[in-house]
């Protein structure tokens, strides 16, 4: 079943830098995903075709005109929710005020069914749109950004390479190690000696069982070193302490 994402956006070519390239690229060209741009300005009734509007109550800038990006996203809802079997698509705005996003929000809407995102550009959109049709707002980090369309893309890449077929092999996704809310463990490749640094034996020992603890062990120590708020939201199995509390005995001389 094709996951179809639609993207309301004022700058719909933006979109090639994920549906022309690398993985996602791919993913579109197989038909794991379908992405399509539903362009605010296509609804103007105007003759300058115009999408923005001024604030009440002054103030800087522009927000989006409410009706040209109110019926693009009905056409985009629409479409989004085609073919599955009525359960209508859920509808996100990108913005700073949104819930910031994390790997467990990329799988929900990996196994969820299709959905809607706005990009916002100017000062934003209207709060009575948001209430009316937006069902989540999402941020990708705090930070400002000029328009939303970087956030949808980050969204898109996050969730497609999580969806059956994307990656090579099957365990590349549970296997990263933010699924198991750990940072990722260092990696090498050829050469064996490069700027006079070896790569770690325990990677040239062809042994599997040996190598998959050296890896979570050191996923585990940089967690603890780089993002200790991560490890402290986190189980850990016990294995994965008797590795942490291994690394931790350790003198450090
Ligand atoms: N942190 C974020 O995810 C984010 C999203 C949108 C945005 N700007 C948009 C929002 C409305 C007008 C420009 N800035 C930041």
């Amino acid at each position: 079943m094709v996951k179809r994402i639609a993207v309301v956006t004022l700058f719909p070519e933006m979109l090639s830098a994920l549906t022309d390239f690398g993985v996602s690229g791919r993913a579109v060209k197989q038909q794991i995903l379908e992405v399509r741009c539903w362009n605010p300005r296509d609804y103007t009734a105007d003759k300058h075709q115009t999408v923005d509007d001024r604030p009440y109550g002054g103030g800087p800038g522009m927000l989006m005109m409410i009706q040209p990006l109110s019926d693009a996203i009905a056409a985009a809802k629409q479409w989004a929710s085609e073919g599955s079997d009525s359960v209508s698509a859920k509808v996100i705005y990108l913005s700073p005020q949104g819930q910031v996003f994390h790997q467990a929000q990329a799988q929900v809407l990996a196994d969820s069914g299709n959905f809607v995102l706005i990009a916002g550009r100017y000062e934003g959109i209207d709060e009575r749109l948001i209430e009316a049709q937006v069902d989540q707002e999402i941020s990708i980090g705090d930070y400002v950004l000029s328009g939303g369309e970087l956030g949808a893309m980050v969204i898109m890449d996050a969730v497609m390479r999580l969806l059956p077929g994307v990656l090579g092999h099957v365990d590349s996704a549970n296997e990263d190690s933010f699924s198991e809310g750990l940072l990722d463990c260092p990696h090498y490749t050829r050469p064996e000696i490069y700027n006079d640094c070896a790569v770690p034996e325990v990677l040239l020992s062809g042994n599997h069982e040996r190598i998959r603890q050296w890896r979570l062990q050191q996923s585990l120590v940089r967690t603890q070193e780089r993002r200790p708020d991560l490890l402290s939201r986190k189980q850990l199995s016990a294995e994965q302490q008797r590795l942490l509390d291994e690394y931790n005995s350790k003198d450090c001389t």
